[in-house]
């Protein structure tokens, strides 16, 4: 399975915490993750990523496309409800090229646990 990985700042906290959760289940996927997130990941986790740019540098577009190609199984994204995002517009095409291509996508750390557990049968 190929998962991406990307939280906002709020969220990382969360992001780290989740992963270390299932970082069994986790660990036998390619994680492919936005840069701060990533960094976050391996260095707290000890898991391997594939760390695209910052998301405010063009990351969520880079985790876009690779979902455009078909090359993204699931998606988890803390996204922080709260916060004014500068590179909004890149966010919203990145959701909305998980609906074009029906990939699974959760927004919050509930949905990522159901996940998870639809996608790597970890409950
Ligand atoms: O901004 C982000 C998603 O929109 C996340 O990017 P970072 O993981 O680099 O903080």
């Amino acid at each position: 399975m190929r998962i991406a990985l990307i939280a906002h700042d709020e969220l990382k906290d969360d992001m780290v915490a989740f992963v270390t959760a299932h970082a069994d289940a986790l660990g036998e996927c390619k994680l492919v993750t936005t840069g701060t997130t990533g960094k976050r990941i391996a260095d707290e986790t000890g898991l391997a990523v594939n760390r695209q740019a910052s998301g405010p540098y063009g990351g969520d577009l880079q985790i876009g496309g690779q979902i455009a190609d078909g090359a993204i199984d699931g998606v988890v994204f803390l996204r922080d409800p709260l916060t004014a995002q500068a590179h909004e517009p890149d966010i919203s095409a990145l959701l909305r090229v998980c609906d074009v291509k029906d990939v699974p996508l959760a927004t919050n750390v509930a949905s990522a646990e159901l996940l998870v557990d639809g996608l790597l049968g970890d409950d």
